[in-house]
């Protein structure tokens, strides 16, 4: 089994207005897949609809390759923005009334779920008194209390401060490479995601804009080393002679740019000056990830 979500020409209209529309969306199994969009884009919709609190005017929702949803959203958690903890419960307490409304065992779950999302040590502080880090790591640990295959977390960095950001961060990486889980997580900020995420889907005004790999968006972003010289023809000479020649472009009589790999910079610089070019100035120039964020939502 290659993917455990695909949605085709996926739309959900609110009178006039489609907040989801035409979506092509695809999960493979073990991605952590970086939902992104600015608010309002559509993707609480779109998780809404995966996990089933809404129904769609079109198209059509594949779970684990199956169209069966009853069956195959029991291997999916989801949590969504406005997280369904109990402010008056421990955290505990709060895995123990989960726990009873799915029919699970609390006395084999809720120790270890504490654990996993680093609250063991909460005692009887009642969940109205954690921070929002750790409210939300709470209800991704109820998201989680059914062993899912496939968890879906609406913004969960939304409003956290850096400490917070990196907690959950580093609680996504652990479900994913310990305990196998595939994920999708949605963000307004493309960058918050790039440490972790493998796949990417940006939504604007509820049109799928693009998907594309980490290694697409690397490549993507990576930006050019440009090299300006005084002689570009000679540079080249002396750089198709080396062992392994760069990846380059002419821009103009002074100016050469090179696919930015960092670790070749110093060689090149150094291989030009020993041959006597004159470098007048050598500097990285191209995108970051969230300019590239911006110029894929204006350009639609
Ligand atoms: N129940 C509803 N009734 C009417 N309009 C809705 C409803 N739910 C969502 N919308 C509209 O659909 C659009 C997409 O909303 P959605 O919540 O999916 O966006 P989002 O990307 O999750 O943004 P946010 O991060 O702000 O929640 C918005 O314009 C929103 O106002």
């Amino acid at each position: 089994m290659e993917y455990v979500l695909q949605t085709k020409g996926l739309t959900k209209r609110f009178g006039n207005k489609a907040a989801v529309n035409n979506v092509n969306l695809n999960v493979k199994k073990g991605d952590i897949y970086g939902f992104i969009g600015k608010n309002g884009a559509g993707k609480t919709t779109l998780i809404r609809l995966v996990s089933g609190l809404a129904r769609p005017n079109e198209g059509s929702i594949k779970l684990f390759e199956s169209e069966n949803l009853d069956n195959e959203r029991r291997k999916t958690g989801t949590m969504i923005e406005n997280p369904a903890v109990f402010p008056g419960l421990t955290a505990k307490q709060n895995l123990h009334y989960y726990c009873r409304l799915l029919g699970l065992d609390p006395s084999t779950t809720i120790d270890e779920m504490l654990r996993l999302v680093g609250l063991e040590d909460t005692g009887r502080k009642k969940a109205k008194n954690f921070s929002l880090g750790m409210k939300q790591r709470l209800a991704i640990a109820i998201a989680l209390l059914d062993d899912p295959e496939f968890l879906m977390l609406d913004e969960p960095i939304n409003g956290l401060d850096p400490t917070g950001i990196k907690e959950i961060r580093e609680l996504v990486l652990k479900l994913n490479k310990e305990k196998s889980i595939t994920i999708l997580i949605s963000s307004h900020i493309l960058g918050e995601l790039s440490k972790i995420a493998t796949r990417y889907g940006i939504i604007n005004n509820g049109v799928m804009v693009d998907e594309f790999t980490k290694e697409e968006l690397l490549h993507r972003c990576v930006g050019e080393l440009e090299v300006k010289v005084d002689l570009v023809n000679k540079a080249i000479e002396i750089l198709s002679k080396l062992s392994q020649v760069p990846n380059y472009r002419v821009i103009d009589d002074n100016t050469i740019r090179f696919v930015n790999e960092p670790d070749k910079a110093g060689m090149i610089n150094t291989e030009l000056a020993k041959n006597g070019i004159t470098i007048m100035s050598s500097s990285v120039v191209g995108q970051d990830l969230e300019d590239y964020f911006m110029q894929l939502m204006e350009n639609k």
